[in-house]
C-alpha cells in the first residue's frame, strides 16, 4: 500500500465541511472523513447524500486513544484531522471497533506511524485483524478485550462491551464513562453525509437511521437487542457511531427507536399464538390445492394462527415485516423447468433481509416427472438455518384424495410442531438429494 500523505484537507462543495477535527467535549475529538459522493453502500445500501467515516481521538493524561479509522479513499483527511489534536507518539491506544475496510483503511499507515500503539480488538477481531495486517501484525502490540475489561488513559478510561454479529462478527462498543460517550461503531450509524456532524445541527436524517437499521442491522435482530441489553443501563450522554450524525440529543430516544425496531411489528401482542405462514404459487391449481390441505390440516391445531398467501397476487416486500414475526414459513411450488418458480425464489432470497434462524420452514409443490424444486426450496431454507422438522411434501401432478388427507396430515404435524406436541425428527438431506 502506498503511504498517504497527510495533506490539507481539500477544498470541497460542501459549505459546511469542517475543516480540521470537531470537539465532541474537551478531549474528545471526532476526526473521522466525509464521503458525499457515495452513492453505493456495500452493494446492498443506497444513500442519497453519501456517507461519513467517523473516527475519534480521546485524550488522556498519559496519552491517546484513536477509536476507529476510516476507508481507504480517506485516509489522508483522516491522518490530516488526528494531527491538529495529537501527535504520533503520544498515541497509546488504537481501538478497532469493527475491522470492515471502511473503517480500518488507515490502520496500515497509522501504525506505521504510531508503532507503540497498543491495539485493542474484540477476541473475534483478532483473527480478521492478523489477516488485514499480515506479516506486519507481529510487529505491533495487539490484544483482545472483551466485556468488562478497561484501559486507562489518565483521567479517562475506556471499557469495552462485545457486542457482536451487529453486523459483523467482531463487533464491539467503547464506552468513556467519565464523559457518558458510547463509541457504537456500526450500531447507531447512517449512511447520511453532513458536515455539520451533530443529529440537532444536521438535515433531517431519520428516514437514514431507519434504511440502516433495515438494510445492515435487522438481519441480526436478535444479537442487536443482546447488545441493548448491554448498553441501555449505562448513562449515556453521547451516542457516536461510525457512520452519520453523532447522536447528543436525547440518546435515550436512539436506543428505545432501536428497541422498536428489534421488535417484530406483527409479532402477535398477547404472546399465545404461534404463527405459521403458508405461501405458494400455482400454474394449474395443483400445488394450491396442496396449500390448502395444509393450511386447513395446520388449523387444526389449537393456538396456531395459520394464514395462506397465493403469491401470484401479491409483492413479497410488504410480507416481510410478517415473516420477521412468524414462528414457521411453509413454501410451495411446482417444480418449472427443473426448479421453482421465480417468485418463490424472490421470496427466498427476501427471507436473507430478516432473522429467520431457528423458524420453522417447510415445502411442498406439485410436479410432473422430476420434481427437483420441494429439494431446492428444502436447500436454501436450510442454509437460512431455518429448522426443518419434516421432509418436504410432494405429489405428482393434481392431488387425489389421498395425497390431499396426506397434504393435510403434513398441515397437523407442521403446527404441532410449532406448539411443540409433535416430537422433533432430523431429516436426512443426503436421502432429500437423491430423490
Ligand atoms: C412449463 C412447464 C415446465 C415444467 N417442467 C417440469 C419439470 O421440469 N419437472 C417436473 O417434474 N414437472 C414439470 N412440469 C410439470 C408441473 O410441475 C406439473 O404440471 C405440476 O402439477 C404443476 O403444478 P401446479 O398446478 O401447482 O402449477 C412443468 C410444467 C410446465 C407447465
Amino acid at each position: 500500500m502506498s503511504a498517504p500523505s497527510p495533506a490539507p484537507i481539500p477544498a470541497s462543495p460542501l459549505s459546511l465541511r469542517p475543516d480540521g477535527p470537531v470537539e465532541i467535549v474537551p478531549g474528545i475529538h471526532w476526526i473521522g472523513a466525509l464521503d458525499p459522493g457515495l452513492r453505493s453502500f456495500d452493494v446492498i445500501m443506497k444513500t442519497a447524500n453519501g456517507t461519513t467515516y467517523n473516527a475519534y481521538a480521546v485524550r488522556g493524561t498519559d496519552g491517546v486513544a484513536v477509536i476507529d479509522t476510516v476507508d481507504r479513499a480517506c485516509a489522508a483527511e483522516f491522518l490530516a484531522r488526528l494531527e491538529a489534536v495529537a501527535r504520533y507518539d503520544e498515541i497509546t491506544v488504537l481501538v478497532l471497533n469493527h475491522l470492515e475496510p471502511d473503517h480500518t483503511g488507515a490502520v496500515h499507515e497509522l501504525l506505521r506511524r504510531a508503532p507503540q500503539a497498543h491495539v485493542l480488538v474484540s477476541p473475534r477481531g483478532m483473527q480478521i485483524l492478523r489477516a488485514l495486517l499480515g506479516d506486519e501484525a507481529d510487529r505491533y502490540r495487539i490484544s483482545a478485550v472483551k466485556t468488562g475489561d478497561s484501559i486507562p488513559l489518565g483521567g479517562r478510561s475506556l471499557r469495552f462491551f462485545t457486542t457482536p454479529n451487529v453486523h459483523w462478527p467482531d463487533t464491539q462498543c467503547t464506552w468513556v464513562e467519565e464523559d457518558g460517550i458510547l463509541f457504537t461503531c456500526d450500531l447507531f450509524g447512517s449512511h447520511y453525509c453532513d458536515g455539520r456532524l451533530f443529529d440537532d445541527l444536521v438535515g433531517d436524517f431519520r428516514f437514514c437511521f431507519e434504511y440502516y437499521y433495515d438494510r445492515l442491522m435487522r438481519p441480526f435482530r436478535s444479537f442487536v437487542a443482546a447488545a441493548l441489553d448491554l448498553i441501555e443501563p449505562l448513562d449515556i450522554a453521547v451516542i457516536a457511531p461510525s457512520h452519520g450524525p453523532i447522536l447528543r440529543t436525547r440518546p435515550r430516544d436512539y436506543l428505545r427507536q432501536y428497541r422498536r425496531l428489534t421488535s417484530p411489528r406483527f409479532a402477535d401482542a398477547a404472546g399465545t399464538d404461534r404463527s405459521l405462514l403458508i405461501f405458494y404459487v400455482s400454474a394449474h391449481g395443483a400445488t394450491g390445492q396442496m396449500a390448502r390441505a395444509i393450511e386447513a390440516g395446520a388449523a387444526e391445531e389449537p393456538g396456531v394462527r395459520v394464514s395462506l398467501f397465493d403469491l401470484e397476487g401479491g409483492e413479497i416486500a410488504p410480507f416481510i415485516d410478517l415473516i420477521e414475526g412468524a414462528d414457521g414459513i411453509v413454501l410451495g411450488t411446482p417444480t418449472i423447468n427443473g426448479d421453482a418458480v421465480r417468485t418463490i425464489w424472490d421470496l427466498l432470497v427476501t427471507l436473507g433481509d430478516v432473522e429467520t434462524r431457528g423458524k420453522l420452514g417447510a415445502a411442498f409443490g406439485s410436479y410432473g416427472w422430476s420434481g427437483e424444486a420441494v429439494r431446492l426450496v428444502e436447500a436454501r431454507l436450510q442454509a437460512l438455518k431455518m429448522r426443518l422438522p419434516e421432509p418436504g411434501l410432494r405429489v405428482k401432478f393434481h392431488p387425489n384424495e389421498a395425497d390431499l388427507d396426506e397434504a393435510r396430515a403434513f398441515g397437523v404435524r407442521l403446527a404441532q410442531h410449532l406448539t411443540g406436541r409433535a416430537q422433533p425428527r432430523e431429516i436426512d438431506f443426503a436421502d432429500l438429494a437423491a430423490r
